[in-house]
């Protein structure tokens, strides 16, 4: 699991990420979405340990980046497969990666053969590799250690339709077995197609965030209680869906009254109830990523401007 807790990242008087929070979760491939320049890289990068946030809190599993003695073992890593040493070959790179992990040298050949870089490929000097086979490379790195977690800063980009199908197919079963994927991307299509949860950023501000199917059909009633899987339960149990989100909030397809009608026969009380409004989640995002609005842009629709993780 990761959370970020009212995260801040001011670079002088810009605050490139503001007061985010948001949870991913075990089981889960969760999207953080957001136009060019949103702050997705900022993010990640504090949660990863490379930079020291103004305000806030990140942690992986329990704990902070920094913390973890082995963090190749529990969290894998890819924040920019360009960054890699072009004079080593991908075999060095991984060869290196194995031994800082203390891990055997078989894995080296295992991470190879699974994302697809031939005995060739992985001798040439990474300066020759495209940004597709760099991207892979970095995949492997980041699974040498067999983690639970993965954090992947764009990690399609550069990526052929094929490898896009197969970085999908691996981080779906990467997640079915129990793991935790945050992955970022500036295209909603991506996310759409991968992610199971969407976190949506823009201008250093969470502007929406929930189980993807539920943001995209973008209606329904939003309804809060102080155990929102409680909640959940007992609307699934009046036959209803009901999808917790990762602010507390329930979203459920009961119309609201019906809502409201069932939790008070669970004992619980209600601190919000309203029509989730139906502000298309693409729309939205087309919103900020509109040029004549990358400035003072006012997110509306499926908002949340406390952004609480759950
Ligand atoms: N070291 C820095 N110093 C000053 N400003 C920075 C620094 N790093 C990022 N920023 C600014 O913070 C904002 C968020 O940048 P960030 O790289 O996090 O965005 P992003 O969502 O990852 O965008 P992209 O999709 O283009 O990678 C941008 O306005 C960027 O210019």
């Amino acid at each position: 699991m990761i959370r970020i807790d009212s995260l801040t990242q001011r670079y002088g008087s810009v605050a490139a990420v503001d007061d985010v929070s948001f949870a991913a979760f075990p089981g889960r491939v969760t999207g953080f979405l957001g136009p060019n320049g949103a702050g997705k890289s900022t993010t990640l990068r504090a949660l990863t340990g490379l930079s020291t946030p103004t305000a806030g809190r990140t942690t992986v599993l329990g704990h902070r980046y920094q913390d973890l003695p082995n963090p190749g073992l529990e969290v894998g890593v890819l924040l920019d497969a360009s960054a890699q040493h072009g004079g080593r070959t991908g075999r060095e790179t991984l060869v290196l990666a194995q031994r800082i992990m203390g891990l055997p040298a078989i894995r080296v050949d295992e991470m190879l053969d699974l994302v697809g870089l031939t005995w060739a490929e992985g001798k040439r000097r990474v300066r020759d590799y495209s940004l597709g086979m760099r991207q892979r490379l970095g995949i492997a790195t980041a699974l040498m250690g067999d983690p639970r977690v993965l954090v992947l800063d764009e990690p399609a980009n550069g990526l052929d339709p094929a490898g896009i199908r197969w970085m999908r197919d691996l981080l779906r079963g990467f997640a079915d077995d129990g793991g935790t994927v945050l992955l970022s991307s500036h295209l909603l299509s991506e996310i759409e197609m991968i992610a199971d949860d969407i976190i949506m950023i823009g201008h250093g501000r969470i502007v929406a965030s929930g189980a993807t199917a539920e943001l995209l059909a973008g209606a329904g009633t939003l309804v809060r209680s102080d155990d929102g899987a409680l909640l959940a339960d007992a609307l699934v149990a009046a036959g209803f869906q009901a999808t917790p989100r990762p602010d507390g909030a329930v979203a459920t397809d009961a119309d609201p009254a019906t809502a409201g009608q069932v939790a008070f026969r669970a004992g619980l009380p209600v601190t919000e109830l309203r029509t989730a409004d139906g502000h298309g989640l693409e729309e939205m995002f087309l919103e900020l990523t509109a040029a004549d609005q990358r400035e003072g842009a006012t997110p509306r629709g499926i908002h949340h401007p406390n952004g609480a993780a759950a």
